[in-house]
């Protein structure tokens, strides 16, 4: 399946923690998500192992795609659609070599444009850039200008994922400066059921379709 534009939520293992993965990650997908990675810090690998693959059995169920954050090996154990590397995770082009064909490729690329340039070079299947508002998940991370989302598109003509502090507020002003994906964390699974989480994802696909 080809990447297009669409909503990307990312799991976070505090805010999912106490049985909220599995119903929450499915409110999401309810909601239409197109894209779930699956970002998980912890050492646990049995753990990590039996949730990747009930969420890839359930993005399977709703017609979306999981992605693995970090971890080529798990993805690879889980038959996940894709992996997502930062810039310390590994090599791209020989991660692109260990997927099967057809699997997604993510590239973190903050805001430069070389990264983004070497990223399409090794493979990746989008370009993320942020983050361009402050993070609760990841409070240092570095501030991106909205304009490197335009100036990425007059680069490349892959997929651009915006990440880091976006929110039902800020998401017109991501897709008007060109993303094709909103990848969301505590804006979608800050909440209190999975009713809401549901009715926020609604939201933003809505905003991103419209
Ligand atoms: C879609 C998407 N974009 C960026 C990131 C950040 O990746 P990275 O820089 O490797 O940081 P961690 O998420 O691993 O802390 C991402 N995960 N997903
Ligand atoms: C993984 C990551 N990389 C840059 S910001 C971020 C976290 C995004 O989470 P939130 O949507 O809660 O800001
Ligand atoms: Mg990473």
């Amino acid at each position: 399946m080809s990447l297009t534009r669409g909503l990307y939520a990312i799991t976070d293992s505090l805010l999912l923690a106490d049985d909220r993965l599995l119903p929450y990650c499915e409110a999401v997908l309810k909601g239409g998500a197109s894209l779930l990675q699956y970002r998980d810090k912890t050492r646990d690998q049995a753990r990590r192992h039996d949730e990747a693959l009930r969420l890839r059995e359930l993005c399977e169920r709703y017609g979306a795609q999981l992605i693995i954050n970090d971890d080529v090996a798990l993805a690879l154990a889980v038959e996940a659609h894709g992996v997502h590397l930062g810039q310390t995770d590994g090599s791209l082009s020989e991660a692109r070599a260990r997927l099967p064909q057809g699997a997604l490729l993510g590239a973190t690329c903050h805001a430069n444009l070389e990264l983004a340039a070497a990223a399409e070079q090794a493979g990746a299947d989008y370009l993320a850039f942020g983050r361009f508002f402050l993070s609760k998940t990841k409070p240092g991370a570095a501030a991106a200008p909205l304009s490197i989302l335009h100036d990425a598109g007059q680069q490349s003509r892959l997929p651009k994922v915006a990440i880091g502090g976006v929110s039902l507020d800020n998401a017109a002003s991501l897709l008007d400066a060109g993303a094709d994906y909103l990848a969301v964390v505590n804006s979608l699974f800050a909440a209190d059921n999975a009713a809401e989480v549901e009715r926020r994802a609604r939201a933003f696909v809505e905003l991103i379709h419209s």
